[in-house]
């Protein structure tokens, strides 16, 4: 089947943001990153602040374009169309859901003119047929037809969040990308802007890309789900294994430390600092941190090993056993190991 989006060896290095005008560091956001979504598949992605995980979402949807490496959608090579093309091809294949909706829409636009906006742009049906369009997403995402005419600041944190989902969904993208989409919004609404996505996935088929810091939420809407580490993805997981049978040490201590998942243990300790995405520890960059590295994490970045599952694959040179509980890791003393 082929891929919604393909990125292949993706790399995004910036001019380091705190090093003045002149500075010659740099930030490496993203390293060799390689990542398929299937039609209809949702992946989740996890990791720590700064790891990567939004500036993956951004060269998915064709928002930053990697320093090196491609990004196809169905197969095409985005960067190498005509830009024309290209904003054709990704405004009308890609949704992108952002963290904050009182920030990601135009006050001055009513709700109507937000979610006509890309039917016109894209010169989709007559006049008659965007204004159904438009009531259809409305009702798609829960909103009453009587809020058409209101502006984002007349509306709730959730109803703004579900216009910007609308606004995602209007020319029926095959892929949408929602970065943080609940982060912003009071914990009482979050679950029925979750449920909606959920919801919403399973309607239209959706191939959903899901960028949390929330990992319970990610296991719970996810199909597969992708670790990041500094830029790398260092594990890609199904779902339903990430917990227990995730091989990477790095991936066992997120999930280690999120409280329901695993009550009542203590965590899997992540000692230290994350390093500086400017200058990241050679090798593995986890190896700072982990209670399994030895010297030869310090020489080389391990390839991808298949696990015994399909599609569950890690990068790490002494991964945890597959059999191993992170239940039984914890009791075991684990920051003694090896
Ligand atoms: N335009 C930029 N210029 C310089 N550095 C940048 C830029 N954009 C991102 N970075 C840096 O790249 C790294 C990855 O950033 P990114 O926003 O992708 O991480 P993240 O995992 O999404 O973080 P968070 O969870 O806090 O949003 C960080 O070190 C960040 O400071």
């Amino acid at each position: 089947m082929t891929a919604v989006v393909e990125v292949r060896d993706a790399h995004v290095v910036h001019k380091a943001r705190s090093g003045g005008l002149f500075t010659r560091d740099r930030v490496y956001a993203l390293t060799g990153a390689d990542l398929s979504v299937a039609p209809g598949e949702t992946v989740g992605v996890v990791g720590e602040s700064g790891c990567g995980k939004s500036t993956l979402a951004k060269v998915l949807v064709g928002i930053e374009r990697p320093t090196s490496g491609t990004v196809s959608y169905q197969g095409r090579d985005l960067w190498l169309m005509p830009p024309a093309e290209r904003r054709a091809t990704v405004g009308a294949g890609t949704g992108m859901i952002f963290q904050d909706p009182s920030t990601a829409l135009n006050r001055r636009l009513t709700v109507r003119r937000v979610l006509r906006d890309p039917l016109d742009v894209h010169g989709r049906g007559t006049r008659a047929e965007r204004e159904d369009r438009v009531r259809e997403l409305m009702s798609l995402v829960g909103l009453p037809r009587a809020l058409a005419d209101a502006l984002p600041g007349q509306l709730s944190g959730g109803q703004r969040q579900r216009v910007a989902i609308a606004r995602a969904l209007a020319l029926d993208p095959g892929l949408v990308v929602a970065d943080e989409p609940t982060s912003a919004l009071d914990v009482s609404v979050r679950a029925q802007i979750l449920n909606l996505l959920l919801d919403l996935k399973e309607r239209l088929g959706l191939a959903l890309v899901f960028v949390s810091h929330d990992i319970q939420t990610v296991r719970r809407m996810s199909d597969r789900v992708i670790t990041m580490y500094l830029g790398r993805i260092v594990e890609e997981t199904p779902a339903g294994r990430v917990t227990d049978q995730a091989r990477h040490p790095y991936t066992r201590a997120l999930f280690s430390a999120t409280p329901g998942l695993l009550d009542p243990i203590d965590p899997i300790p992540l000692t230290g600092p994350v390093p500086s995405a400017t200058r990241p520890p050679s090798g593995c960059p986890f190896r700072t941190r982990c209670w399994k590295a030895d010297e030869s994490c310090a020489d080389t970045m391990p390839a991808f090993s298949a696990a015994s599952q399909p599609g569950h694959r890690y990068r790490c040179h002494h991964p945890v056993e597959e059999d191993r509980s992170t239940r039984d890791l914890v009791r075991q003393n684990l920051p003694q190991e090896p």
